[in-house]
This record gives C-alpha cells, sequence and structure tokens, in this order.
C-alpha cells in the first residue's frame, strides 16, 4: 500500500501543491463525495495513468442538495475510504469541512450556472443541482488548478455540464470521462445504492436493462423516441420503479433528431429510499 497523504485546509493543500510543481510534477484531481466504492478507484486508476501525482477530494457539498434531499445523512465514511484511496496508490486526499470551502457562507456566495446542458433531465427534480456542482467543481479547480480531471460518464449530464464550464472559464484542464463502473448484473455503482433494501437491490439492475432494450430498438432501426421512453417508463414503473424520467438524446444533449447516428438514452428512477441515474451511448448500426 502506497503512502496517501490527507489534507482537510487550503493553506496546506496548497504547500503541498507549490512543491509537486517546483519538482515539476504534473496533477491529476479526482473530485468525490466520499462513500467509495469500485467505480470511484476506477477514476483514481485512470487519473494515475495521466499525470504523476493523484488528488482526491471528498467533500460533501451542501449547495448541490436541494432542503428535502439527503445532505444530512448521506454517508460519511472517511477511514474507509482513506483505506481504499491508498490501496490504488492515490497520492493526496483533500476532504476539507464545509467551512474551509465556504468560509463566508453560503447565501452571497458568488455562483457558477451552465446554461442550457444544466437544463432538463436531472435538473427538473433537482432545481438548482448543477449550479451547485459547478460552483464546488470551479472551486476546486482553482483550488488543485490540475493538469487533468476524471468523472465519471453515470453522472452523464454532470459530466456535460463540466465539460462545458472548463472550455466557457478557460480552464486548461483536460477532462476525462471515465466509463460506468457496474455490478455484474448490471448496475451502476452508486454510493446511493446504500440506501436499497436487499429485494430493492435485486429489481435495481432492471434500470439498466430497460436501457439497453430501447437500444437494440434504436438499433433496428426504430426511431419513434417518444414511444420508446413513454413504454420503457410503463416498464420501469410495472417493475416497482417511480421513473422520474427517460429521455434519447444526441450526445451532446440536445434533442435526438431523425438523423441523429449516435444517441445517449439517460434515465433517472426512485426505488425505496434511492434515486439511481443511469445512461447507455447507442450507436447506429452502419449497413
Ligand atoms: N459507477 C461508477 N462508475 C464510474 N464513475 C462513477 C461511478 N459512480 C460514481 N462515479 C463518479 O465518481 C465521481 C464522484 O461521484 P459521487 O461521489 O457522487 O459518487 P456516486 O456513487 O455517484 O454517489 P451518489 O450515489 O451520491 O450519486 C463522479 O465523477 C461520478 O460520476
Ligand atoms: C463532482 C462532485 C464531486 C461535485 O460535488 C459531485 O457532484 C459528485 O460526486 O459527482
Ligand atoms: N453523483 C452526483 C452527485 C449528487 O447526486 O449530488
Amino acid at each position: 500500500m502506497s503512502q496517501l497523504t490527507t489534507l482537510t485546509t487550503l493553506a496546506s493543500l496548497r504547500a503541498e501543491l507549490r512543491q509537486l510543481r517546483q519538482q515539476g510534477q504534473t496533477i491529476a484531481l479526482v473530485p468525490t463525495m466520499g462513500n467509495l466504492h469500485a467505480g470511484h478507484l476506477r477514476l483514481v486508476e485512470e487519473a494515475k495513468r495521466h499525470a504523476d501525482k493523484v488528488i482526491a477530494t471528498i467533500f460533501v457539498n451542501p449547495l448541490q442538495f436541494g432542503p428535502d434531499e439527503d445532505f444530512a445523512s448521506y454517508p460519511r465514511t472517511l477511514a474507509d475510504d482513506q483505506a481504499q484511496l491508498a490501496s490504488v496508490g492515490c497520492d493526496f486526499l483533500f476532504a476539507p469541512s464545509v467551512d474551509e470551502v465556504y468560509p463566508h457562507g453560503q447565501q452571497q456566495l458568488t455562483k457558477v450556472c451552465v446554461p442550457q446542458v444544466s437544463e432538463g433531465l436531472c435538473s427538473a427534480k433537482r432545481p438548482g443541482h448543477f449550479d451547485g456542482v459547478a460552483t464546488v467543481v470551479t472551486k476546486l479547480f482553482n483550488m488543485v488548478q490540475p493538469d487533468i480531471a476524471c468523472f465519471g460518464q453515470k453522472d452523464y449530464q454532470q459530466l456535460a455540464v463540466i465539460r462545458k464550464l472548463t472550455e466557457d472559464l478557460s480552464f486548461p484542464i483536460q477532462i476525462i470521462g471515465v466509463p460506468t463502473c457496474r455490478s455484474a448484473e448490471g448496475l451502476a455503482l452508486s454510493s446511493r445504492n446504500a440506501y436499497l433494501t436487499e429485494k430493492e437491490r435485486e429489481r435495481a439492475p432492471k434500470l439498466y436493462a430497460t436501457l439497453q432494450a430501447i437500444a437494440l430498438k434504436l438499433q433496428e432501426g426504430k426511431l419513434n423516441y417518444h414511444e420508446l421512453t413513454y413504454q420503457a417508463r410503463a416498464k420501469l414503473a410495472e417493475l416497482g420503479f417511480s421513473p422520474e424520467y427517460v429521455e434519447i438524446r444526441a450526445l451532446d444533449l440536445s434533442p435526438a433528431l431523425a438523423t441523429t447516428q449516435e444517441w445517449v438514452i439517460l434515465a433517472a428512477a426512485r426505488m425505496g429510499k434511492a434515486r439511481l441515474i443511469d445512461n447507455l451511448i447507442v450507436k447506429k448500426h452502419q449497413a
């Protein structure tokens, strides 16, 4: 196991970063909210391929949670997270307090809002969520000033928001999207899967199976997007989910057209106490 250094203050982070930069080391950033699983570790492993040193962050960001969401109860498992990060050779963990990140509170804070890609899909039920994500990611980019940063494709809309803010705000950071890590049954790993009961956990992989069924139909040339997503929502409801949305979009999240050659199918659905999201990219079969 390699040595993991945990830092909790911005001053200590900056002191370390100064030294790394003086030594000419390149830096990769892996932002997380903790309660780590194999999906997060895959991000660290990918990050290691692109830079000399990897800095993971754990920060449960109050700004991206709605008033009725699980900010207070979100699982905080620092000791276990540190052991997992060390096991894959992560070099630094930055795990600041809320006061360290927002020393002047959140009310009068300068916020980052990314138009268009932040709208619809997850933000329909989580208004303001992506402003909270964009604001904290911007702060983390400024705090760490990494060369590259890794994010999961599981959070497809979030990745699109981060790509756009990086471009629009001219951050000299390469954004790397990492494929979704799944259980053997196909369920996308997610910290919030811990909210599922054993029975729900058995049924949860059907979310991905539903996306795969849509993908097959698209590849067969059935391009009635409205019909496909309507049927998928009905199927999910039948399987015990409360679907929030199922949508078929172009890869940049613009509406899918009759001429679209590559799609992303995105869904969010509740099962018991958990809100699950997933997506699948599909390419048109070339004749
Ligand atoms: N199964 C996964 N495969 C690949 N990357 C993932 C996976 N799950 C999360 N990530 C990525 O890890 C980073 C941190 O995500 P986060 O800490 O919110 O984990 P999470 O499991 O998605 O949690 P939550 O259940 O709260 O959404 C994000 O870039 C996210 O896309
Ligand atoms: C990117 C992120 C760490 C910002 O808080 C969070 O939204 C997450 O864990 O996906
Ligand atoms: N993984 C996305 C963070 C969130 O749901 O708040």
